[in-house]
């Protein structure tokens, strides 16, 4: 039998985001999902504290809404590689696709392309899909808006059906956001309650082209930064 794994929630409460550690027990191998810039020396305390061996920082997909602490975190950790889904565009050390896996100690997270909300969205699911990590495709009794950055609701609507609702009934939904103070739902729950993604199609579609929400503040910032995983390429000012 597999030694158990470890997971963490994180939370940054200026993004409302959702950082993952995941790690080995035994081998103490871990995996960071969807870090935050902001937070990066408390979360690599938390590493520290705890004696582990970060592998890899991987981002569900380009955020909007805050700069990834991935590319800085790089320089901090000695063999650390940041990942991303190879349908975003985005630069990493890792580009995964639909199937890939990303391994710590005897554990794996398997990659689910989930486009929609992004292009290059992805949903990392445990290898006993006992918990997924939806990033913005599926958020807890909602879902990741698709009014920029490629956003496209049919697209979205279809990736959750066929790639998240599929899933076991029991199998832990954790988002990369939360703006209602809830931290964790499950599959089962989500197809019988989402507001949105019950609905039909066109219903859906129609929910989504009137959700009318503000633009996120930081968006022309934290794009680009984030399509080169949170490492600032921009030349200092004289
Ligand atoms: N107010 C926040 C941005 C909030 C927002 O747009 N959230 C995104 C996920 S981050 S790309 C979203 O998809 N929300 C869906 C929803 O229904 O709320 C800011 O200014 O950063
Ligand atoms: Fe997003």
């Amino acid at each position: 039998m597999a030694p158990p794994l470890l997971l963490l929630q994180l939370f940054d409460r200026e993004s409302c985001t959702y950082t993952y550690l995941l790690a080995d027990s035994e081998s103490k191998e871990a995996v960071l999902i969807d870090p935050v810039l902001e937070t990066l020396d408390r979360d690599m305390k938390l590493v520290t504290e705890l004696g582990l061996t970060l592998k890899v920082a991987v981002n569900t997909h380009c955020h909007a809404d805050h700069i990834t602490s991935s590319g800085l975190m790089k320089q901090q950790v000695l063999g650390l590689n940041s990942a991303i889904c190879g349908l975003s565009g985005a630069q990493a050390d890792i580009q995964l696709r639909e199937g890939d896996s990303i391994p710590f100690g005897p554990h794996r997270l398997v990659v689910r392309e989930t486009p929609g909300h992004t292009d290059g969205c992805m949903t990392l699911v445990t290898a006993d899909q006992t918990m997924a990590f939806t990033g913005d495709a599926l958020l807890i009794r909602g879902c990741g808006r698709t009014d920029f950055q490629q956003g496209c609701s049919k697209r979205l609507y279809e990736s959750v059906h066929s790639k998240i609702f599929t899933l076991p009934d029991s199998c832990l939904v954790y988002p990369a956001h939360d703006y209602q103070g809830q931290s964790v739902s499950t599959v089962g729950e989500e197809r019988r309650f989402n507001p949105r993604l019950t609905k039909s199609l066109d219903e859906f579609v129609h929910i989504m082209n009137n959700l009318n929400l503000p633009k996120p503040g930081k968006i022309d910032i934290a794009v680009p930064c984030n399509m080169v995983c949170g490492l600032h390429q921009v030349e200092p000012t004289p």
